[in-house]
């Protein structure tokens, strides 16, 4: 039985003038770790919004298990775990606070809430920043902080929008980590949000990608990058002044997509059978010496991303 299902839902702000999700389907299974990947303002935060009961769809319905929570979001209270991009509502108080009420509010018992606050206090190195409101942490404190919300309770499922974002290397780590282990040791179902491609490809078994509003893949890695097997790419680093030289080369093409990344940076995609030619074309025109850094890889989850970001996928 699925634990999620998303059918056809649709979201606008500002009387239908932003349509910030438009007729997404899908449906997520118990234990999965499934994770959404998109440019800003593509509607991934709306989404999550509403599948935790924040957001009212305008049309359609979501159903988490057999119960529609369109109209009944406290279903979810006592399963759902929900990391939002920003704490609001608890910023005046500390970290310890702030975990005690939401126990409280989740309807643990005293005890209970005593050894949640120590537990979550020491695996995540909190009691050194408790001196002080969440409100004037640092971005990356205040967002594990909100992690650890999230957690409370050993949630069955964890809606995480955008966990590791402004955390230092050391703390992403900690948080990819409990992650997996919530996943591999209790089955915890894991929704996430994130920018991050390379580390998500790492962790997620399925991703959706979203792009203005609407899903444009979804499948695990190994699915999504099969779209992109053919394929070969060229990374280009050169002489700023040759980037229209260069977008004029290939402006006519259909065999060959080239992607600035700025203004001295390009990626060129095309099929394996033209790479040769496209190296040609470069040295012809260009000429070896204009190159700082030239890299020729097969392509991973990061360009099926930028392919969708700047173009979509043929
Ligand atoms: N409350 C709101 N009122 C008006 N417009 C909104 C509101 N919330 C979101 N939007 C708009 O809806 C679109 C989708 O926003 P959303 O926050 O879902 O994107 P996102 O993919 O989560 O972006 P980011 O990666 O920047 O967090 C954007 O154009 C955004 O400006």
């Amino acid at each position: 039985m699925h634990i999620y299902s998303i059918n056809d839902v649709c979201k606008s702000f500002n009387n239908g003038k932003v349509e910030a999700n438009k007729n997404i389907t899908f449906s997520i299974k118990r234990g999965e770790i499934i994770g959404f990947l998109g440019p800003n303002g593509a509607g991934k935060s709306t989404l999550v919004k509403q599948m935790v009961g924040l957001l009212k769809p305008d049309e359609g319905d979501i159903h988490f298990y057999d119960q529609k929570i369109n109209s009944n979001p406290e279903v979810l209270t006592y399963f759902l775990g929900y990391m939002p991009q920003r704490i609001g509502a608890l910023g005046d108080l500390t970290a310890s606070e702030a975990i005690r009420v939401t126990c409280k509010l989740k309807g643990l018992t005293n005890e209970a809430t005593k050894v949640e606050v120590k537990t979550l206090m020491d695996e995540f190195d909190l009691n050194r920043i408790d001196k002080r409101p969440l409100n004037k942490l640092s971005g990356g404190e205040n967002r594990l902080v909100a992690f650890c919300i999230a957690l409370i309770a050993n949630p069955e499922i964890l809606i995480l929008d955008e966990p590791t974002d402004g955390l230092d290397p050391e703390v992403r780590k900690i948080v990819w980590n409990k992650i997996m282990t919530l996943n591999r040791e209790k089955n915890t179902t894991i929704v996430l949000v994130t920018h991050n491609v390379v580390e998500a490809e790492r962790v997620l078994q399925r991703v959706g990608l979203i792009n203005n509003g609407s899903i444009r893949a979804i499948g695990t890695v190994g699915e999504l990058k099969d779209k992109i097997s053919n394929q070969i790419k060229l990374d280009l680093k050169f002489n700023a002044m040759e980037k229209t030289n260069l977008i004029n080369l290939f402006k006519d093409s259909s065999i060959y997509k080239v992607v600035p990344l700025d203004e001295s940076h390009f990626i060129i995609y095309c099929d394996k059978e033209y790479i040769q030619s496209a190296i040609k074309i470069l040295i012809e025109n260009i000429g070896l010496e204009k190159f700082n850094d030239f890299n020729i890889s097969t392509p991973n989850l990061e360009d099926v991303y930028i392919q969708l970001k700047k173009e979509g996928i043929r």
